[in-house]
């Protein structure tokens, strides 16, 4: 890893709970410009809890979070204009076209309207959407919103990109595109923050994977790295190894057979 390089998070001894449960029990974590982080950790680990804390979307926290060097919680919320974020579930204003939507969104993040209009309607164009730029989003299929919130997440040319499960809905030409963009935006200095299930993707486009299981980090290191420490092969099975997942074919057996069952009570 390289540390010489500028320091754009820290995160320190980060705790979170929702009630009675613990979600974040200690989190720490440097992050360097230039770097792809893969944020994996199985289902209600904590990772969109994590996410949302850095982009100040989620109170309560306890331990400290430095983005820029600034601590996020002194009140300067100006380190969210060099951010970019695509949501796991994203509510877009479905009324509005995509040429509203994108022009809004680059206006919030502080571009002037004819700047934000200039630069969509060429990116709209670069992912296939040309033609319904004009159209209201809720006439989009579920790729073509992805699209635009990916374009939204990155019209401002932000420094620090967060992408929640950014590739959920994509066909495999735009998932290719997607992962070229983010190699090349991570070759210019910036930072990428990417959480998702699919191991092959995360494995090919990450070279620092951090793995969140039961509130903490458990693994840090490039694919290369956790494939020494491990004893097993891809990615997925490493995540399974660490996670300490092993019956999935038991649990597989048990499933088709209580579906099997139906019609033996009648
Ligand atoms: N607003 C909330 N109120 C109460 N509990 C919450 C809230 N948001 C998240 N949680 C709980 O926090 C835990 C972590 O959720 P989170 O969405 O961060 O997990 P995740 O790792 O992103 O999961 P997934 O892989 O399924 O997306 C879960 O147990 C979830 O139920």
């Amino acid at each position: 890893m390289d540390t010489n390089s500028e320091k754009i998070l820290s995160i320190s001894n980060l705790t979170m709970r929702y009630g009675a449960t613990n979600v974040l029990t200690g989190v720490d974590l440097d992050v360097y410009k230039g770097q792809i982080i893969g944020y994996i950790g199985p289902n209600g680990a904590g990772k969109s809890t994590t996410v949302k804390i850095m982009l100040g979307l989620v109170d309560g926290y306890h331990g400290n979070v430095e983005i820029f060097g600034q601590d996020i919680s002194n009140g300067d919320n100006s380190y969210k204009q060099r951010i970019g974020y695509v949501p796991e579930n994203a509510e877009v204003y479905d009324n509005l076209t995509a040429s509203e939507y994108l022009t809004f969104t680059g206006q919030l993040y502080g571009m002037d309207e004819s700047e934000a209009e200039y630069k969509a309607i060429r990116l709209v164009e670069k992912f296939g959407l040309g033609d319904v730029y004009h159209t209201r989003i809720s006439a989009y299929s579920k790729g073509m919103r992805q699209k635009v919130l990916i374009i939204a997440s990155l019209l401002h040319d932000p420094d620090l990109i967060f992408l929640d499960e950014p590739l959920s809905g994509l066909d495999a030409n735009s998932v290719m595109i997607i992962k070229e963009i983010l190699a090349q935006l991570a070759a210019e200095g910036k930072t990428i923050f990417y959480s998702s299930h699919i191991m092959d993707v995360v494995e090919k486009i990450s070279n620092r994977i951090v793995l969140l299981a039961d509130g903490k980090i458990i693994a840090d290191g490039s694919f290369e790295e956790l494939k020494q420490k491990n004893k097993e092969g891809t990615l997925e099975e490493i995540f399974n190894e660490l996670t300490g997942f092993d019956q999935h074919k038991q649990i597989a057996e048990e499933v088709v057979s209580i579906v099997k069952e139906v019609g033996n009570n009648a």
